[in-house]
């Protein structure tokens, strides 16, 4: 197969932080993106690998498009905002109740689908607080 960069053209734009360029492709052309690629994408998160909540503070700046785990523009996730309210909710009382610990013989599998899963389960160990 072709690379994208050889069938479409190429129009350079401002080489900035992300390396901005444009893309023009034939009608009917099929674009996908890699959400894992992107943020696992060193140029758009330093240390990728690195676990770093403050990333995500109020206050840390980043592109309006550096996170997509629910993709963007306008065919994105409807869910989007009862997921992460669920999310928010499940986790607030699981850790109200529990300490989790991952279940050292149980390692998850990472299986990239549109959203990256684990083949075999997330297998956690909960101890119940007083
Ligand atoms: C953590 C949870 C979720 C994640 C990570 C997620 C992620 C995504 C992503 C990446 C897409 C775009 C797929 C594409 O590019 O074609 C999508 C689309 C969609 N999601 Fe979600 N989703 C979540 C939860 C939900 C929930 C709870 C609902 C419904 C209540 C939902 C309904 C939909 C629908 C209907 C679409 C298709 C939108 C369209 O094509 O116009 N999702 N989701």
């Amino acid at each position: 197969m072709e690379s994208a960069a050889k069938l479409c053209e190429q129009t350079p734009g401002p080489a900035g932080r992300y390396g901005h360029s444009s893309l023009f492709c034939p009608t009917g052309f099929l674009v996908l993106l890699s959400f894992y690629a992107l943020h696992h994408n060193p140029n758009v998160w330093p240390n990728p690998e690195v676990f770093d909540p403050s990333r995500f503070a109020p206050d840390a700046s980043r592109h309006s498009h550096a996170v997509l785990p629910f993709s963007g523009g306008s065919r994105n996730c409807i869910g989007q905002h009862f997921a992460m309210n669920e999310l928010k909710v499940a986790v607030a009382l699981t850790l109200l109740r529990f300490e989790l610990a991952p279940d050292p013989f149980r390692i998850p599998v990472p299986t990239p689908r549109i959203v990256l899963m684990s083949k075999n389960g997330i297998h956690l160990h909960l101890r119940k607080l007083l």
